[in-house]
């Protein structure tokens, strides 16, 4: 799904309007019937809780209006009140305000410590949409405050009030801290930055029908990886061999992180690699013939950790990094590595990137097939510095990948695949048990295994990320996200 900034989102409104045609009010109509509906089905508004609806003066509080006329409708007595925080309102307001009056008065809020906000009611936000223009202030700033400050279930139109839908919010920002957001047919860049869990809770899309043939023509660098967009494996021809789907090398483990090499490897070989190869030191020889009987096993000289180069012509790719410990000599083996390398698409992660933020020069001679996996603080390493907030880190990844010509993975909740070309792939898949020691050597894992197939490093990135994600959402359904650890990851892998 292709995500787009708030200007383009404005087009896109503005886009529908004309070519449909639909009229800017009736268009309001189709996104207020969409949110009650949606509403209505999830039991959220059970006629006997209170239903306060609070609304601004621009399009999103119009939205409010013609919910709240909706749910009057339906038979539910909301109490509707208006915040006087401009002194312009937009037309569409005007039109829902007195459609509304027809059947019942607004409250005009002079004072938000007046609201009679109770636990077990339910609060829709619709005071600000994504026409956020400056951080709230005065009396929205305040109506804000009561709203966090009640223990009921608020609920936000579009976006909470007071987020920024594609930009940095100021830290010290009075934002709404909704339970749920119902997003108007794409979710906004806002909700898939770390720093903005408080405000937006859990999101979900409504389809208010805006026009595709706007989406086709209208270019981003954003996109959501949702099951319409994943690449795909080609099918398994009926008369290919092992050979067909590559051999891969996977060099990892270290006294004490042998572990890290076994996830790795168990998950390679559910990624559907024909033949795996892993080094590891001397004393992981027995773990991984034992652990992993269907991978060959190369034992380094080394008796605890990885030192010696191997031939890496017959390979088709290679992961290297999980466990793999920064010794000096370790350190030199990836410097020998990325020399050799050069043709083979390969993946790293962990220790060797930690490596690679030591030895930096390295990062100018990474094969032309790289994917690099850091998770944010291995990231902030790589780059040498922190960033001011999500957005920043965006660019600095931006950047980074166009720079070095490589693909980052930038892992979390929604992980950031980011490629040369300047795209930006957020996840969709995944869960919190996830935040548990392996699951990013079960990624290694997968993406060395589908560089073996031969996928394209962006390709590979974007389809590996989501099925990892996913096994780890079937993971959760077996187990509940607690008891969840890595291995049940490797076995929640299908494809
Ligand atoms: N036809 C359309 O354009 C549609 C718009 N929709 C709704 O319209 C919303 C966007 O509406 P608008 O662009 O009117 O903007 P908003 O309703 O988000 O904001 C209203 C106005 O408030 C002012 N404002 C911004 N920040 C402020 C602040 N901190 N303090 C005080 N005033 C501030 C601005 O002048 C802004 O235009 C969407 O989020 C969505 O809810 C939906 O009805 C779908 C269709
Ligand atoms: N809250 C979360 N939601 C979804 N996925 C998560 C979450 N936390 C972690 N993950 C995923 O789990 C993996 C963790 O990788 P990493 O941090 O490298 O762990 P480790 O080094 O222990 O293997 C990543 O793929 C990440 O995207
Ligand atoms: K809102």
């Amino acid at each position: 799904m292709k995500l787009f900034t708030v200007e383009q989102i404005r087009q896109w409104d503005a886009y529908t309007i004309t070519n449909e045609p639909i009229t800017s009010v009736d268009l309001m109509e189709r996104a207020a019937g969409a949110f009650t509906e949606w509403l209505l089905r999830t039991g959220l508004a059970e006629t006997h809780r209170e239903i306060f609806i609070l609304c601004g003066m621009g399009n999103n509080g119009g939205d409010g209006l013609a919910i709240a006329r909706l749910l009057y409708q339906a038979g539910y007595r909301p109490h509707v009140y208006v915040i006087r925080h401009s002194e312009r309102s937009s037309d569409d307001f005007v039109i829902n305000l007195q459609r509304y009056e027809t059947l019942a008065k607004v409250q005009w809020l002079e004072d938000p410590q007046t609201l009679p906000l109770n636990e077990t009611g339910v609060i829709i936000d619709a005071l600000l949409g994504s026409g956020l223009t400056r951080s709230a202030s005065g009396l929205l700033a305040q109506t804000i405050k009561q709203i966090n400050a009640s223990k009921a279930e608020v609920i936000s139109v579009d976006v909470a009030s007071g987020l920024f839908a594609d930009q940095a919010n100021d830290p010290d920002d009075v934002i709404v801290q909704p339970t749920h957001t119902v997003s108007f047919q794409i979710p906004k860049l806002a909700f898939l930055q770390p720093k903005n869990a408080p405000y937006v809770g859990k999101w979900h899309l409504v389809d208010i029908g805006l026009s595709q043939a706007y989406v086709d023509l209208t270019p981003s660098p954003y996109f959501y990886t949702d099951t319409r967009a994943i690449p795909v494996l080609p099918d398994r021809e009926s008369f290919s061999n092992k050979g067909t789907f590559g051999h891969a090398l996977l060099m990892a483990g270290s006294y004490g992180k042998i572990g890290a090499a076994v996830l790795a490897s168990r998950s390679c070989l559910r990624g559907g690699v024909g033949l795996l190869t892993v080094q590891v030191p001397r004393c992981g020889y027995t773990i991984i013939q034992t652990s992993v009987p269907e991978a060959m096993c190369l034992t380094d000289e080394h008796e605890t950790e990885l030192t010696q180069p191997n031939d890496l012509s017959k390979y088709s790719a290679v992961g290297i990094g999980p466990g793999m410990g920064q010794a000096k000599a370790s350190q030199q083996l990836l410097r020998q590595f990325i020399a050799q390398a050069q043709d083979i698409p390969c993946v790293i992660d962990a220790d060797a990137l930690n490596i690679l933020s030591q030895e930096r020069d390295l990062l100018e001679q990474l094969p032309a097939k790289t994917i690099l996996t850091p998770h944010p603080k291995e990231f902030e390493r790589l780059l040498g510095k922190p960033w001011k907030d999500d957005y920043e880190k965006l660019r600095l990844l931006q950047e980074f990948s166009t720079r070095y010509r490589i693909v980052v993975v930038l892992k979390g909740k929604h992980t950031v695949v980011a490629s040369p070309d300047g795209e930006f792939h957020f996840n969709s898949t995944g869960n919190a048990g996830m935040a548990t020691g392996g699951t990013g050597d079960v990624l290694t894992g997968v993406l060395t295994a589908l560089l073996a197939q031969k996928l394209e490093p962006k390709e590979a990135a974007i389809l590996g990320v989501y099925r990892h994600g996913e096994a780890g959402d079937r993971a959760a359904a077996r187990r509940g996200m607690v008891a969840l650890t890595a291995g049940d990851v490797v076995d929640g892998l299908r494809w």
